[in-house]
């Protein structure tokens, strides 16, 4: 008998590189079948959390179903009190700290498509350290960010490792540990 269809939800994003990562991390494991629709949303401002949730909101009013969309960030220790959003120039910003430590934070965003229910936050983060960048330099600030425990930025290491310790990775392992739960409860609509 063949297996029951997938159901699916749609992955906005605008950006090439994350949505690899993202198909490279879930696979084929997850329960719901990855849709991915390119929408530049707009980039607002605030803290990671309030981001996720007005990006979200207004992915899922556009696609009108389910949604996920993931907002990260890189930020250094000593340029913080909260999370701040930053670029590559991280190094260059942190040249007169001598604390080097930062951390990368991912945060996927789920919405049923119904504005009247909450949006769904899952989160990852990986710890290491802001270096002068090493690496090919295709994505954001991956050369700038050597993870503890690696002697290798984000951009030099192999991209399956990366993929099994980054902050993306973390985030995702969430999110579908929520689907399966979900997936074996009440299935949202799918996309119309
Ligand atoms: O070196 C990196 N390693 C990563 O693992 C990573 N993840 C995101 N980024 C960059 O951080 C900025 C804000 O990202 P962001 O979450 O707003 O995404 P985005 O605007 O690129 O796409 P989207 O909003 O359409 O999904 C963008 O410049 C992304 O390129 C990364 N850079
Ligand atoms: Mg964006």
């Amino acid at each position: 008998m063949a297996a029951p269809a997938r159901r699916s939800v749609v992955f906005v994003t605008g950006n090439a590189k994350k949505l690899e990562e993202v198909v490279q991390i879930l696979g084929d494991s997850s329960p719901y079948a990855l849709v991915a629709r390119k929408i530049d949303l707009p980039e607002y401002q605030g803290e990671p959390d309030e981001i996720s949730v007005q990006k979200c909101r207004e992915a899922a009013r556009q696609v009108r179903g389910p949604v996920i969309v993931g907002v990260c960030c890189c930020a250094g220790n000593a340029l913080t009190p909260g999370p701040s959003l930053c670029c590559s120039g991280l190094y260059k910003l942190l040249a007169g700290f001598e604390d080097k430590s930062a951390y990368a934070l991912c945060t996927f965003a789920f919405s049923t498509g119904n504005p009247e229910e909450p949006v769904k936050l899952f989160k990852g983060q990986t710890h290491g350290l802001i270096v002068e960048p090493r690496g090919p330099r295709d994505f954001g600030w991956d050369p700038c960010f050597q993870p503890d425990g690696y002697d290798q930025t984000y951009a030099e290491l192999p991209k399956a490792v990366k993929n099994s310790i980054s902050h993306r990775y973390r985030a995702l392992s969430e999110l579908s540990a929520f689907f399966l739960q979900s997936s074996s409860a009440e299935p949202p609509a799918g996309p119309s």
